[in-house]
């Protein structure tokens, strides 16, 4: 146990380090530029819908937070919520997450407005809902299936690396990945634990400092996916019905433990640490340096656009 802790306490030094160039700097408060990417707090709750089907005993979730499902504080309140209403029905035993926008992007990662010049009473707020969302989808009892129409990176991806089984489709536009070190910044250290889990470690040590963004074929072959979906073949959402459908014939409770098995120590390294994570988080995020990147970054995704 007294290995884990002091793993631990040695990763999130060396995320510090990576925002410790300016910390905290005054720039921060000054919103001249890029007034546009204002932050956005969302006004209402439909931003997912859950259909539980209780004859075959898997809910399906879709996001649709346009125009890329990106995770506002919002998004990820209502994707927790929607996990737990489905857990709270003893009938439901899977749970497919999928999108549902016609774009069929699963999901930008994070709402990048909540990061650049962020509102710093929201951001404590902001961080603890991903962590929530994190805990919920990767320690849920249901088996889930992330059902991947779209591009998934960063927290996109962190939410397929939630799931029990991933299934893409076979469209070479549709990258996924944890591309946050292209950003400057860093994934925190339970999301890159389970990117290790996932892809092994030099896959991941060298996907993390290249932000590499796979091609559903590349995530096939470093096993970041369990599978493809051709176009013409069954629909992505038939295979995920399949799929849930051979989870459920398992009993749950052999199910949830072995689960427990692979999870359960990062879950409880995580749950121990979380005001430590959110300190840590805020204070490398409004970094100056972390900042300037993240600026530019913005501006290169709507230069890209026009
Ligand atoms: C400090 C420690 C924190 C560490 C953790 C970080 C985890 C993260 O998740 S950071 C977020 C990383 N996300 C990205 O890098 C994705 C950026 N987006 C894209 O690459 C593309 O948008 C896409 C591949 C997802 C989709 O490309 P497509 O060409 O189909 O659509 P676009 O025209 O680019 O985007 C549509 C629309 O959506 C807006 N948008 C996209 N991503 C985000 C985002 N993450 N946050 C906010 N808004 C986003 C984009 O600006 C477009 O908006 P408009 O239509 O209004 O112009």
């Amino acid at each position: 146990m007294s290995v884990h802790v002091s793993q631990s306490a040695h990763k999130i030094q060396l995320w510090r380090r990576l925002g410790s160039v300016q910390y905290r700097d005054s720039s921060l408060l000054q919103r001249q530029h890029l007034s546009s990417f204002s932050s956005k707090a969302d006004r209402n709750d439909d931003l997912v819908t859950l259909e539980a089907s209780p004859d075959t005993g898997v809910a399906t979730l879709r996001m649709h937070r346009s125009p890329a499902n990106s995770l506002s504080m919002e998004m990820m309140q209502s994707i927790s919520g929607a996990i737990r209403k489905a857990e709270s029905d003893r009938k439901i035993q899977s749970l497919i997450l999928t999108s549902s926008l016609p774009s069929g992007i699963f999901s930008a990662g994070l709402e990048l407005t909540e990061l650049y010049q962020p509102d710093l009473a929201r951001l404590p707020k902001f961080w603890e809902s991903f962590q929530q969302l994190y805990l919920d989808l990767y320690g849920s009892r249901l088996s889930t299936i992330a059902s991947i129409g779209g591009p998934a990176p960063a927290a996109g991806c962190m939410l397929s690396l939630s799931c029990d089984y991933r299934i893409m489709t076979d469209n070479p536009k549709c990258t996924i990945g944890l591309n946050e070190s292209q950003l400057g910044i860093v994934a925190p250290p339970w999301l890159a634990q389970q990117y290790i889990d996932v892809i092994g470690n030099r896959n991941a040590e060298l996907a993390l400092l290249l932000g590499t963004l796979f091609t559903p074929q590349q995530a096939l072959t470093v096993g970041l996916v369990d599978e493809l979906v051709c176009s013409g073949d069954s629909s992505i959402d038939e295979m995920a019905q399949r799929k849930a459908a051979e989870f459920i014939r398992i009993p749950p409770k052999a199910r949830v433990a072995a689960k427990e098995l692979t999870r359960g120590t990062q879950i409880a390294k995580l749950s121990g640490n979380r005001e430590e994570d959110t300190e840590f988080f805020c204070s490398f995020v409004t970094t100056d340096t972390v900042q300037k990147t993240l600026g530019s970054y913005l501006e290169m995704l709507a230069k890209r656009k026009k």
